[in-house]
């Protein structure tokens, strides 16, 4: 399993909550690549939580950050790298993921809620109505996960196991040339 994807990273995009990090540990150890979190290290290097962030440089100081991030660790191989919900919305991010392999997971804002609810973690849910605000996002965030590689639905009663697994198996069929990249 370790050659499937020539060294090519593996970037999860999607709104948070849907399993970036969890199936992301489950293809890296398949993959025999490294893991990286794109919300760890900005939170590791900037000794800040991300709600620090957000509360003390707004918004758009963390996307900064992320998108610094992201055009450092893109310069590696090997990683299975699980980036914020937001990291879609810049365009200069997509330059970098392309070097990747992209795939989206989609899980039901129902789902993402019910995970996410007791959660204080997540700047842009702290709203009078998170559901409401987890739909809107998404909605806004839907055409831009759409430039994905690979397009990952959760089902009803999937594990993060069957979808690690049907990733992997989706792999062969999305990879594009080397020479592309
Ligand atoms: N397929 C699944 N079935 C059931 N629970 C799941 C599944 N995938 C993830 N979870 C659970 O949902 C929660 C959120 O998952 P995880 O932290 O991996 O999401 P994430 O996309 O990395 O979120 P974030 O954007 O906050 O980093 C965790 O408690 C995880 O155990
Ligand atoms: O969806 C988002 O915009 C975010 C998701 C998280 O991963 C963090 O990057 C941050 O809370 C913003
Ligand atoms: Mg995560």
């Amino acid at each position: 399993m370790s050659n499937l994807l020539q060294g090519v990273n593996l970037y999860l995009i999607g709104m948070m909550g849907v399993g970036k990090t969890t199936i992301g540990r489950l293809l890296t150890k398949e993959l025999g690549y490294r893991f990286v979190d794109t919300d760890d290290v900005i939170a590791q290097a900037t000794g800040k939580s991300i709600n620090q962030i957000f509360a003390e440089e707004g918004e758009a100081g963390f996307r900064q950050l992320e998108s610094d991030v992201l055009s450092q660790v893109c310069a590696f191989t090997k990683l299975t790298i699980a980036t914020g919900g937001g990291i879609v919305l810049r365009r200069e991010n997509w330059g970098y993921l392309h070097h990747g392999l992209i795939v989206w997971l989609d899980v039901p804002v129902e789902i993402i809620y019910s995970r996410l609810a007791e959660d204080t973690t997540r700047p842009l849910l702290q709203d009078a109505d998170p559901k409401g605000k987890l739909r809107s996002l998404l909605e806004q965030r839907t055409p831009l996960y759409s430039q994905a590689d690979l397009h990952i639905t959760e089902r009803e009663g999937d594990t993060p196991e069957d979808i690690a697994k049907r990733i992997l198996e989706a792999i062969p069929g999305v990879l594009k040339p080397q020479a592309s990249r």
